[in-house]
């Protein structure tokens, strides 16, 4: 397979469109085995017909043999596309019909059917590969057993045509229950992937996505394209005296605040920000499409919310925030200076008495 096709999957950053990616790469890879298979066989055929002197049938299976080529160098060319393994089951489907009327050589081509069962329930699945052979086995059962066939030229007789069907009926019936369980652990696999995914990227305490995540949104908003992308804000944000706050009333009650200000964060900020527990009492906000006063202002919008938990509490407790607020714009500054720049003014923010936003 065309290696760029690896490389394109593993650059996908959702682990179920890699998932898919993945599986669109195996179903355009059995495509192209089954291209090949197809040609030996043809081309075996077209060797034996040419040196029983039967001259048409060896160029049509050459045709056939130099098309299937051109296919597989198709596929190559063109890479992932979906409908690669449409066009190729067309296509083999036609060279079986061909093979089911003239027989190929000496009478084999009938017995050719049965490589179409692995193969087609490969490419399309278990449910849709089940419904096409089916079509297939009931279209040569027409074929077979209707009176003077049009276009039939093999002989084969009753009792070989009956105990084909039944064969390929039953290989289809087996190797779809064989896929069928294969493809249940595969979607078990995927399920445990998204499972594990979510677990690396959220905090298990606030739920919010974990410091890994957000740097790398941080990441990808600086590599947007700067004609396109616009600036964008990071807010860091640490509570005050959480020490003071976990030793008078406990651990579990800190954690219940941080649960309690991750909400608060959450619900007051846009769909397209993202709010991340940075570490343990700090929090990173990144406003994309956001300059530095647009910042500032949720900051202390944030900051009034978060100092508003206060009066919800049984206990007499001070919750407040410190804001550092600093400004980014793709390809400007390395996301290393900006989140220094953000911590830097939230530090101030503290010594300047704390609860309150430094974004200048
Ligand atoms: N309950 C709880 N506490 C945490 C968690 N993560 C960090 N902490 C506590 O947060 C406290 C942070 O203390 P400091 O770094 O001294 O900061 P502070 O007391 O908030 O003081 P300032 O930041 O200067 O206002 C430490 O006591 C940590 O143990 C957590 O997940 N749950």
């Amino acid at each position: 397979m065309n290696p760029g096709i690896v490389s394109n999957a593993q650059d996908l950053s959702s682990p179920m469109e890699l998932a898919r990616q993945i599986e669109l790469r195996r179903r355009v890879q059995a495509s192209g085995y089954m291209l090949l298979f197809a040609m030996a066989i043809t081309g075996t055929m077209a060797a034996i017909a040419l040196s029983d002197n039967e001259i048409l049938r060896a160029s049509v299976l050459l045709a056939i043999a130099a098309t299937v080529l051109g296919s597989y160098v198709a596929i190559h060319k063109v890479g992932l596309s979906r409908l690669t393994p449409v066009l190729v089951g067309l296509l083999l489907l036609a060279l079986y019909f061909y093979l089911l009327l003239s027989g190929g050589v000496n009478n084999t081509g009938l017995m050719w059917a049965v490589t179409l069962v692995p193969g087609f329930i490969n490419l399309y699945g278990y449910r849709a590969g089940t419904g096409t052979l089916l079509a297939m086995g009931a279209a040569t059962a027409l074929i077979l057993f209707y009176p003077e066939f049009p276009g039939l030229t093999a002989e084969y007789d009753t009792t070989y045509r009956a105990r084909f069907l039944a064969v390929f009926v039953a290989l289809t019936v087996l190797t779809a229950l064989l896929d069928s369980s294969r493809q249940q652990t595969q979607q078990l696999l995927q399920r445990l992937t998204l499972e594990l995914e979510t677990r690396a990227s959220t905090d298990a305490l606030t739920g919010l996505l974990n410091r890994r995540e957000a740097y790398r949104e941080i990441s990808k908003l600086e590599s947007r394209d700067p004609k396109q992308a616009g600036r964008y804000t990071v807010l860091i944000g640490d509570l005050d005296n959480f020490k003071t706050i976990n030793d008078q009333f406990g651990h579990a009650f800190g954690d219940r605040v941080l649960q309690d200000v991750a909400w608060v964060l959450q619900q007051n900020t846009r769909v397209g920000d993202l709010v991340s527990r940075w570490g343990g009492e700090e929090f990173l906000i990144l406003l994309p499409n956001t300059d530095l006063e647009g910042g500032s202002f949720l900051a202390e919008k944030l900051r009034e919310k978060v100092e508003a938990l206060s009066d919800t509490y049984p206990h007499q407790v001070q919750i407040s925030i410190s804001f550092g607020v600093a400004e980014g714009s793709p390809h400007e500054q390395p996301h290393s200076r900006l989140l220094a720049d953000a911590d830097a003014k939230m530090y101030r923010a503290k010594h300047d008495g704390r609860n309150r936003v430094v974004a200048a």
